[in-house]
């Protein structure tokens, strides 16, 4: 399946994202509006933003599950400088992980099967999927970077939501992936789980790949991060340095009531 959008680039860009006025809209409502925004190779990045704000969508706009309207002057959608791209190669190019992922490898589908099934872009390995002896030996590479081999031969069901979470990045990581994408990673991780969580990603983004985080939670923000944007009412409402953007008046203002922002450490939280 290759589907065409607007405005082509050129190849050599270093941009791993390329967003121009780019306007979604589902069901008869703009959810996506005006947005333009560039992320570059290697660069880590935090979208954060309010219930309904778009953060989802502008995920699954990077992905080609929505597609922006393509009658809008100037609109360019680039991935890698490209503006077409075989869907399933697009998606293993960017690691997703989500809680929505989560749900629905319920069945019983082993550890090991679901990093393969990165491979694939599927949810668990069926009879038509070759998995070949270079898979295997990557995949299990992969849990032995995420510190997670002791579960290869456990069932997902079985798990913890901490410890899935991390055999879902593996699946992410599998096939190599340009950026890993998190989508409200750390929904109902425990303490312990978070910070080994956080740990697992920190470690990604050191090793070169970019990490866009998209949350609403300022706590999730790595110190590798030092770029966020926000997002309100699907508009693009503050894109810079973390320390200038995450400030009171502006979480106030992306939340629509009072906020106060602490800096701990290398962490930031928000309060109210
Ligand atoms: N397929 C769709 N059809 C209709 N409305 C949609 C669709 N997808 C998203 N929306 C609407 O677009 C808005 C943004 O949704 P989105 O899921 O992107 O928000 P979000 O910021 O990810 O929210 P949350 O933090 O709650 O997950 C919401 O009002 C949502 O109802």
């Amino acid at each position: 399946m290759t589907r065409q959008i607007i405005s082509p680039g050129k190849n050599d860009s270093s941009f791993l994202l390329e967003l121009k006025n780019v306007n979604v809209i589902r069901s008869g409502k703009k959810i996506l509006d005006s947005v333009s925004l560039s992320i570059e190779q290697g660069e880590h990045v935090a979208i954060i933003g309010p219930n309904g704000s778009g953060k989802s969508s502008l995920i699954k706009t990077f992905t080609k599950e929505y597609h922006p309207l393509a009658s809008v002057d100037g609109l360019v959608l680039n991935i890698m400088g490209k503006g077409t791209w075989n869907v399933f190669e697009l998606r293993k190019l960017l690691g997703i992980v989500s809680g929505d992922l989560q749900q629905t490898y319920c069945r019983e589908v082993s550890v090991l099967d679901v990093v393969l099934s990165g491979f694939f872009s599927s949810i668990g390995i069926y009879y038509n999927h070759e998995v070949t002896p270079e898979m295997e030996t990557r995949a299990r590479e992969v849990l032995e970077f995420l510190e997670i081999s002791h579960l290869a031969d456990r069932l997902m069901s079985e798990l913890s939501s901490g410890e899935a979470r991390r055999v879902l990045i593996g699946r992410a990581l599998v096939h190599d992936p340009e950026a890993l994408i998190l989508d409200e990673p750390t929904t109902s991780l425990d303490l312990r789980a978070l910070h080994s969580f956080r740990e697992s990603v920190r470690k990604i983004a050191d090793s070169g790949k970019s990490v866009i985080l998209v949350t609403h939670a300022l706590e999730d923000i790595i110190p590798e991060i030092n770029r966020v944007i926000l997002i309100k009412d699907g508009k693009i409402l503050k894109d810079g340095k973390k320390d200038e953007v995450l400030t009171d008046a502006n979480l106030s203002e992306l939340f629509s009531l009072p906020v106060k922002v602490l800096e701990k450490g290398d962490y930031y939280q928000a309060f109210i």
